[in-house]
Order: C-alpha cells, then sequence, then structure tokens
C-alpha cells in the first residue's frame, strides 16, 4: 500500500535573547517535505530551494533520520522511501532550517503510518535529534514555547503571542553553522551574569504573556551566550543599535545567528529592516529583511 503525506514546517527563531537553548518562536516562512512511503524498494530524496546544493540526499540526511526514527518507534517497515523537500527558510542562518527538515520528517512519517505519536512524542524524538528543543518545539506547536527538559523528557509550555508582535530579520549573505556557533561559548560563566540572564528570561516570558511590549527592550538583553558570538556577525552591536533606534521593541541573535531579528509593531518594521540592512552593510556585510509575523499553527499537513 502506498501513503503519501505532505507537511510545511514554520522557521523558528530560538533563544529569543536570554532564553538560551529553552524559548522559541515559530514565524511565517515554512519548508515543504513531501514523504512516499511504498512497498517498491528503494529510497530517493531530492532537494529545491534555499541551500538544496549542500543538502545530503542520501541516508545522512536528518530528514531522513527523521523518518526512520518515527518507522522504527512505530514497527513499520517501509521497503520504499520517497522524500522530497522545498525549502524556504534560508539555510545555517539561525532561522531553525535544521529543526524544519526533522519536524517535517517526523510529523510526515507519524501521518504516513496512521498518526500513532502524539506531538509531546514527536518532541522527545526530535529534541534528540536536533540537540536542543527551542526550535523543534515551536515548529512542532506553534506559537511561543518555552522548553525544558524533566526527569530526562523534554518538555514545552506553550502560549500564543501578544497581538500584534512582528518580528524583522536581518539574514546577511554568509552561513554560521550552529555547532560552530556553540563552540565560541565558554564551559561556565560568572554568577552574576547567571543571574542577570534568569531576571531577563524571566522578564521576558512575563513580558510576553501580559503583552508588555514596552519591556522588550530590557527583556531580549542577553549576557550568555550573545557576548561571545558577537565576534562571529560583523557589525552586531550596530545593526542591534539601528533597529532600536528605528522603533524596535527590542532585539537580539536570532538561534545562533547570524541573523538578527527585532521585535515590532507593523507600522516600523520596513524601517527597521532597511536599517538593519544599512548597517549590516557599513561592516561590509551584505544582507536582506525578512519581515515575518508568528505562525500559531506548528506543522502541518498540507
Ligand atoms: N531540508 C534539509 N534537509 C536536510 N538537512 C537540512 C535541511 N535544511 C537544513 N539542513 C541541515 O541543517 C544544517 C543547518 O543547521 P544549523 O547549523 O542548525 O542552522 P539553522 O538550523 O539555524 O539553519 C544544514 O547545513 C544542513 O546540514
Ligand atoms: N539554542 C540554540 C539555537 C540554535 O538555533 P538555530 O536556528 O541557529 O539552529 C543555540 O543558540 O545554539
Amino acid at each position: 500500500m502506498e501513503s503519501t503525506v505532505t507537511v510545511r514546517v514554520p522557521g523558528t527563531t530560538a533563544n529569543c535573547g536570554p532564553g538560551f537553548d529553552t524559548v522559541g518562536i515559530a514565524c511565517t516562512i515554512y519548508n515543504d517535505l513531501t514523504l512516499t512511503l511504498s512497498e517498491k524498494p528503494g529510497f530517493t530524496l531530492a532537494v529545491t530551494g534555499e541551500g538544496a546544493d549542500g543538502i545530503p540526499n542520501n541516508e545522512r540526511n536528518i530528514a531522513y533520520q527523521a523518518v526512520s526514527a518515527v518507522l522504527n518507534k512505530v514497527g513499520v517497515t517501509s521497503p520504499g522511501i520517497t522524500i522530497a523537500m522545498h525549502n524556504n527558510i534560508p539555510l545555517a542562518r539561525g532561522l531553525g532550517s535544521s529543526a524544519a527538515a526533522i519536524v517535517g520528517g517526523l510529523v510526515a512519517a507519524n501521518a504516513a503510518t496512521g498518526g500513532k505519536l502524539g506531538k509531546d512524542e514527536l518532541l522527545v524524538l526530535a529534541t534528540a535529534l536536533e540537540g536542543h528543543p527551542d526550535n523543534v518545539a515551536p515548529a512542532i506547536f506553534g506559537g511561543i514555547t518555552v522548553s525544558f527538559t524533566a526527569g530526562g523528557t523534554p518538555e514545552t509550555l506553550r502560549f500564543n503571542p501578544p497581538d500584534p508582535l512582528r518580528l524583522v530579520v536581518a539574514v546577511p549573505d554568509f552561513g554560521l553553522s550552529t555547532k560552530a556557533a556553540r563552540q565560541v561559548l565558554p564551559k561556565t560563566v560568572p554568577y552574576a551574569d547567571a543571574v542577570f540572564n534568569v531576571s531577563r528570561a524571566a522578564l521576558l516570558v512575563g513580558a510576553l504573556c501580559q503583552g508588555r511590549l514596552d519591556l522588550l527592550r530590557f527583556a531580549l538583553e542577553d549576557r550568555l551566550h550573545q557576548p561571545y558570538r558577537a565576534k562571529l556577525i560583523p557589525g552586531m552591536d550596530e545593526v542591534l543599535a539601528a533597529a532600536q533606534a528605528n522603533g524596535a521593541l527590542g532585539a537580539a541573535i536570532s538561534g545562533a545567528g547570524p541573523c538578527l531579528i527585532a521585535f515590532a509593531h507593523r507600522e516600523t518594521s520596513a524601517a527597521i529592516g532597511g536599517a538593519m540592512v544599512a548597517a549590516f552593510a557599513r561592516h561590509g556585510v551584505k544582507a536582506a529583511s525578512l519581515d515575518l509575523d508568528v505562525d500559531n499553527h506548528g506543522a502541518k499537513i498540507i
């Protein structure tokens, strides 16, 4: 019997300043993945769109690994596996392309085998493949997620964004793998910096829940990862300052970077995007801007 499923998965912005490896938001930029399971033996994988040339089309592909993880978990063997992906999320920029590929594979395989796994179980598989839960959680659940591990099991608290919240992303023309951006982080941080981040992360969640967008300029401040990653993103401080000077509610690195993201009201978003791109240009970095909303659905079958 043949089963074909297409899944649309949102990109995600993780950390949101102080919420390192914890807070994530789904954004209105999407990758599509079509999976066919069949009795006819064979494996094919094709990728189009963003970064297609550099993505493996064999068993090393993380979307294929995600499909396999679900088949193993539910005890299904499929002689034939065909995967076709179309990417709109830029690769290795800090918008969760790897999480989207993983979640696309998991959700498609789960649907194609009768939907035996719930979203919580998909979160466990996705976190194991991605290594941290903050992108995969909003990619699965949509909205804003606060993820944590309890007794070794990743879990997430999901809530809707305050209305209206616009996400303006400056996307540089160079890639930075999350792995490389994690290697510059220190093993320990000063106690005062940890306390600073606890205050900001708690404020971030409170401000987003209460719609206190005026507090985001403080709530997006971070001392755990951004200061260390600044050397990987030319002009980072100036780009963040340009966003703020042009009306941003607050600004931060998106994920592990190099994208920088400003939280904004709709009416100021165009000016903020232009100012961020211009500030990158002053540091010799070509960039483009994306004007996104929060995606409230997460991955869905289309
Ligand atoms: N559609 C895809 N299929 C398979 N692998 C992908 C796909 N999209 C991204 N990846 C993998 O994820 C890597 C980028 O992940 P990462 O460094 O975490 O950055 P980000 O998730 O911020 O884009 C790519 O180099 C590629 O190996
Ligand atoms: N918490 C992670 C988030 C990585 O997000 P990505 O979109 O860059 O993959 C980190 O900061 O390393």
